[in-house]
């Protein structure tokens, strides 16, 4: 269990400063309405129903990037979770987000502008260094207190999540409090079967050093996604290669080749992968080929094969633990869900302790018709989880930890 100070401790009538994670999908410029809304909107809920006086804070994206965009759409989505008004202040230190956080009633809700629309929070620093920054303490004389919800953004030492914990009484939120709770567990739990982890995805530079680094934790690793075919390449079938635009497998290849020789060579028998692949054929319908009886790569692989889905199933059934991260298909294309609809199927049967994280892998859960409630956690977290399954701590996490002991 965690050592946090939660809301429950929180004095009665405070005006908090929460930290959300609301970063989402964006198309055609407005946020996509996804679990990170119904999710916080738990922990918002709570606090204004409790009469505290609260104040949000939450990123979008990266400077640059497509996907940075103000948080006014998200105030939107936001409210219709939480069921409550949820005001938006364009901006997010300034006069006019004082004026608004002074002026709040009791049970009311105000969300701040995108925290990285500031120059203070991205750069990454020490808490200290973040907490002598105008926007830290510009902020903090408004409020009583901090509580941080982000667990997913927990990786990260920027400002609003690791500035304000040294200048104001901090506590975790319910996300928090949970996702901490379910992602760690791997590596403070002891399982008395065997403990497998699935791997796939698009980010495999990610994942790859997460099995080096849960080499001893984890006693099977059934691969997909580009992640799986890398290894494949690595045991020498001609498959990992880019196919025409693509810009998915070389360069993670050359980044990565080492390591993947070296987990391949060291941990090959706790390592299962596919033994066919699936693409797109000639008439546009799914089509499989044995890895054995590809002899170059010419095809782009969209999914493992039917034959690859039927061989991870035993394994899965028999463990005591079962941790995703990534999916082993195209999934968003149903001609290519069956890899990842399959092990998430095969896990929904048993009653073995599950954890599904990523934000794009959780999506197939609902767009495949599972129930949520046959998986022990459904992260929200994507780089955070993978950092927390290797037993890594989140410098967010640690001074929510900190703020606790110290009292
Ligand atoms: N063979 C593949 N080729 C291209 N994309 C793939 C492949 N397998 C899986 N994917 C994609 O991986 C995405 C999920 O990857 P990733 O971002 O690593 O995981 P998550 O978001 O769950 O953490 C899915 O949206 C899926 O379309
Ligand atoms: O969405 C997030 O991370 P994730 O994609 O690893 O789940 C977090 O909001 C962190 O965002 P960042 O990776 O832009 O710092």
């Amino acid at each position: 269990m965690s050592t946090f100070r939660t809301i429950d401790d929180l004095p009665a009538d405070s005006r908090v400063l929460v930290r959300l994670d609301l970063n989402s999908p964006i198309d055609d410029g407005e946020p996509q309405d996804n679990r990170r809304f119904e999710r916080h909107a738990e922990t918002v809920r709570e606090l204004a129903e409790a009469g505290h006086r609260v104040v949000l804070m939450a990123h979008q994206g990266r400077p640059g990037r497509d996907d940075f965009t103000s948080l006014s759409g998200h105030a939107t989505i936001l409210a219709e979770h939480v069921g409550r008004d949820v005001a938006f202040v364009a901006d997010t230190y300034g006069d006019e987000a004082l004026a608004a956080i002074d002026a709040l009633d009791a049970g009311e809700i105000l969300l701040l502008e995108n925290t990285r629309m500031c120059d203070d929070e991205l750069p990454e620093a020490s808490p200290e260094d973040k907490s002598q920054t105008e926007f830290v303490t510009a902020l903090a004389p408004h409020v009583d207190a901090y509580v941080n919800d982000a667990y997913s953004a927990a990786h990260r030492k920027h400002a609003s999540l690791v500035g304000f914990p040294l200048v104001l009484p901090a506590y975790a939120g319910r996300v928090m409090e949970t996702e901490y709770e379910a992602n760690t567990a791997i590596a403070t739990r002891e399982f008395d079967g065997p403990v497998t982890m699935v791997v796939g995805g698009t980010k495999a530079t990610d994942v790859i050093g997460v099995m080096d680094a849960l080499a001893g934790k984890v006693d099977r690793f059934l691969l997909g996604g580009v992640a799986g075919e890398l290894f494949l390449r690595a045991a020498g079938h001609p498959v990992g290669h880019d196919v025409g635009d693509m810009d998915l497998f070389d360069e993670q290849w050359a980044a990565n080749r080492e390591l993947i020789e070296s987990v391949l060579d060291e941990r090959g028998d706790a390592i299962h992968l596919a033994t066919d692949l699936a693409y797109e054929g000639d008439d546009g319908e799914r089509a499989e080929v044995a890895v054995a009886d590809i002899d170059e790569k010419t095809e782009g692989y969209l999914d493992v094969g039917s034959e690859t889905v039927a061989a991870y199933g035993p394994p899965i059934r028999e463990s005591d633990a079962v941790f995703v991260k990534g999916a082993l298909g195209v999934f968003e294309d149903e001609r290519f869900a069956d890899g990842t609809v399959g092990v998430l199927e095969a896990i929904a049967e048993t009653d073995c302790f599950s954890v599904v994280g990523g934000g794009d892998t959780s999506r197939a859960i609902e767009m495949y018709g599972l129930d949520e409630a046959d998986f022990s956690h459904v992260s929200i977290a994507g780089g955070a989880y993978i950092r927390a399954l290797t037993g890594e701590s989140l410098p967010a996490v640690e001074l929510l930890e900190d703020a606790a002991a110290a009292e």
